[in-house]
């Protein structure tokens, strides 16, 4: 372990660390913040929830002339919350130095980001599109930027966002150092460093794995059908503190946020044909624990950073291993354990292969629980919540009316119906989901070129039951997967 103090940080941003409460720096900070203080550019590879953001932001607030006020940080990432995200913890490291932090992105009213660019903040974190857009209308200017971030890289390449990047970054001074950083590094992202960086320093964290050990990861073999009936019965028997379902496409979300709204389940979907607003007001409801079921689409599975996510299940298996490793590592994050539960359809076997060979990690089998187990597991569970609460022993308050109700009623009854009461019997309320098919069988991509290949590579043409409509009477999920790369990529978002 290594202290902040060995690191060369200034004593102010010393003292935000310790307001945070970050006692020791975590490998990648370790490795990577002398180098980007020596004004390396460089490539950081570390396992999710590890720290890379204040990896990047630390060295980038110590570097800020204070007595400038132009922008001089620029962190470019690849969907809204994170931006939003990244500021927040930036602006936090940076209260010793009171440094002031913008985020622009899409979906915001330009008008307020244009009167917020006047603030003079010393470091942007935006979106690609929305910086261009400022870029283009002249209310943003880059011409003092040190540093430049490229916060989950291989996704923006993904994303199609390397052409907008290119733009952006020929607003910047050519002095300025690139730093890039993900958890994954795909081979294409070469591509971005030959074009943008400079002789860059390549920091991989070295780990058996490229997973969190302490995420303990199975897999489940269902059929389509029966999908949702094993992942109600895992979320009865794990009752998760927080968890977060992964869904294919934005009408998966859709379906399976109603139907398990529909079972009782505090559920809500996120994914990027929500209005901003109605985004972030989901995520503020489940980072507050108002919502405890989170479905999602991959938009929620890079960088964001909830605590209390205990449990992550794949209710349809990812197509590329880095997403997996980013879905799963929503959970198991700053040294907490986590779950994550992989369904598969037996027929795609493959793709949990490949997710393996990439990860360099097994996933455990978990065989899918009958109703039968569903049952004994939450009794077992809420059994295990009793002996608690007896011997927490704050139960005074309550003496009253148990003696009244053990007057009229054998105690063993009466255990039973508060059992009853609290335990979550087989719900039959009927719901639909749209099946999905299975993968396409597939060879290892590793020898394909990712960049070029649309994400969703099958059509989803005909897919759509008649017999399932969203609550406005209309079939629910756009179907715009086809068109250029990134419409594509979008419309799995
Ligand atoms: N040195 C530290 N000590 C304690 N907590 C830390 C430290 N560094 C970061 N954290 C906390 O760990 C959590 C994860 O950090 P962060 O989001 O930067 O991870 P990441 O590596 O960027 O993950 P991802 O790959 O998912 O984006 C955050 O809540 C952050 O505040
Ligand atoms: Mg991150």
């Amino acid at each position: 372990m290594t202290k902040f103090q060995d690191l060369g940080i200034s004593p102010e941003t010393m003292k935000s660390l310790k307001r945070m409460g970050f006692e020791e720096a975590t490998p990648i900070q370790a490795e990577t913040i002398p180098l980007s203080l020596q004004n390396k550019d460089l490539i950081g590879q570390a396992q999710t929830g590890t720290g890379k953001t204040a990896a990047f932001g630390i060295p980038m607030i110590d570097h800020i002339d204070y007595n400038d006020s132009f922008i001089q940080g620029l962190v470019i990432a690849p969907t809204r919350e994170l931006a939003i995200q990244v500021s927040e913890e930036l602006y936090k490291l940076g209260f010793g130095k009171r440094t002031r932090v913008l985020s622009i992105y899409g979906g915001q009213d330009i008008n307020r980001q244009i009167r917020a660019l006047k603030n003079r903040p010393h470091i942007i974190v935006g979106t690609p599109g929305r910086i261009l857009d400022h870029i283009n209308r002249k209310t943003l200017k880059l011409d003092h930027v040190k540093k430049v971030i490229l916060d989950e890289a291989d996704e923006m390449l993904n994303m199609g966002f390397i052409d907008d990047i290119e733009k952006i970054l020929s607003s910047v001074p050519e002095e300025k150092h690139t730093l890039l950083f993900s958890a994954t590094m795909p081979p294409a992202i070469q591509r971005i460093a030959e074009r943008f960086m400079k002789e860059p320093q390549i920091v991989r964290v070295k780990a058996k794995e490229m997973t969190v050990p302490l995420i303990e990861q199975y897999y489940i073999e269902v059929q389509e059908k029966n999908k949702f009936d094993v992942l109600t019965r895992l979320l009865d028997i794990q009752s998760p503190e927080l968890a977060i379902v992964f869904g294919r496409t934005k009408r998966r979300v859709d379906e399976l946020s109603e139907a398990l709204s529909l079972r009782g389940y505090n559920a809500e979907g996120i994914h990027g044909d929500l209005s901003q607003a109605k985004r972030m007001s989901v995520l503020r409801k489940f980072k507050e624990g108002s919502i405890d079921v989170l479905v999602a689409t991959d938009v929620a599975a890079r960088g964001l950073d909830i605590s209390g996510v205990t449990h992550v299940y794949n209710f349809d298996i990812p197509q590329d291993p880095e997403s997996y490793v980013h879905r799963i590592g929503r959970t198991g994050r700053a040294g907490k354990e986590g779950m994550a539960m992989t369904f598969i359809n037996p027929r795609e076997k493959s793709y949990l292969r490949i997710v393996e060979k990439t990860t360099k990690k097994k996933m455990e089998r978990m065989a899918a629980p009958t109703l039968d187990q569903a049952l004994e597991g939450q009794q077992k569970a809420v059994a295990e919540k009793v002996e608690q609460i007896i011997e927490d022993n704050h139960l005074q308050y309550y003496q009253q009316s148990a003696q009244q109700l053990l007057e009229h009623h054998d105690a063993t009854t009466v255990v039973q119906a508060l059992l009853k009461l609290m335990i979550k019997e087989p719900d039959t309320t009927p719901v639909k989901l749209t099946e999905e098919k299975p993968l396409p069988a597939k060879r290892d991509r590793r020898s394909t070129d990712r960049s070029n290949r649309p994400r969703g590579g099958y059509s989803p043409k005909g897919r759509q039951s008649n017999s399932y409509r969203s609550r406005d009477g209309k079939p629910s999920g756009k179907r715009n997967y086809q068109g250029n790369k990134k419409t594509n990529a979008n419309s799995y978002r």
